[in-house]
């Protein structure tokens, strides 16, 4: 059983739709150039009613200061996920900055990207292992592309870490299984077309996540 998070949530009836099917975190994505990219204003009003207990994950790739304050001021988010190139000693200001926990997306082709994950687990609050974005990609991430989940085989990061990178409800289960993520995150494996959220097939994820003992 995975928790899940559903990422790229920009309308109140998918956050519903997620929330019900029972994820543990929705994320929003403040990336200008995604086709998930969600306004602030807009977040503050979708996610009123999220439940105690259900995280509100803010995804930014390397946010100024001013880009921070200005969402945060707005919108209401538990926790911060970088997907950009920030280095360690970002993470570290972004946290004291915005006193949120901070989950840093790792991207991972080859076992020589594992590094980064001890590098980052000094600093960061949660990992996030994720495909590497193909060189010259408009986004670095949401791209529903998957990595050799083999890769993960006997890997323990030193923190809580979530599995992400061409989930779909189909193959969440042997991802699980392969890898012994204990949380997956998934954004296009859960629509009908870019940044079109179905709540059949995030229903459908979320009970696969969980099919796994
Ligand atoms: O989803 C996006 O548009 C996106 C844009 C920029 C950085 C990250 C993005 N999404 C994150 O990418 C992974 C995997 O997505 P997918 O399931 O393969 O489509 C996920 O962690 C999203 O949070």
């Amino acid at each position: 059983m995975a928790q899940v998070k559903i990422c790229g949530l920009t309308d109140q009836g998918t956050v519903f739709a997620a929330v019900e099917a029972g994820a543990r975190f929705l994320g929003f994505n403040f990336f200008p150039r995604s086709p998930r990219f969600v306004k602030a204003d807009q977040v503050a009003a979708i996610s009123r009613d999220v439940p105690p207990g259900v995280a509100r994950v803010g995804l930014f790739v390397d946010p100024d200061d001013a880009m921070l304050q200005t969402v945060l001021s707005v919108a209401p988010l538990d926790v911060i996920q970088l997907h950009g190139s920030e280095p360690p000693e970002r993470v570290v200001e972004i946290k004291k900055t915005t006193g949120l926990p901070v989950m840093k997306a790792v991207g991972v082709a080859a076992a020589e990207d594992l590094q980064a994950l001890w590098d980052y687990g000094l600093v960061a609050d949660m990992l996030l292992i994720d495909a590497k974005a193909p060189a010259g990609s408009v986004l670095p991430g949401g791209n529903g592309l998957r990595f050799d989940w083999r890769l993960l085989a006997g890997v323990k990061p030193t923190k809580p870490w979530m599995l992400a990178g061409g989930l779909t409800p189909d193959s969440v289960c042997e991802a699980v299984r392969l890898t012994g993520a204990k949380m997956v995150d998934v954004a296009s494996g859960v629509e009908s077309a870019p940044g079109v959220k179905d709540a059949d097939l995030i229903g459908a994820f979320v009970k696969a996540a969980n099919s796994h003992e």
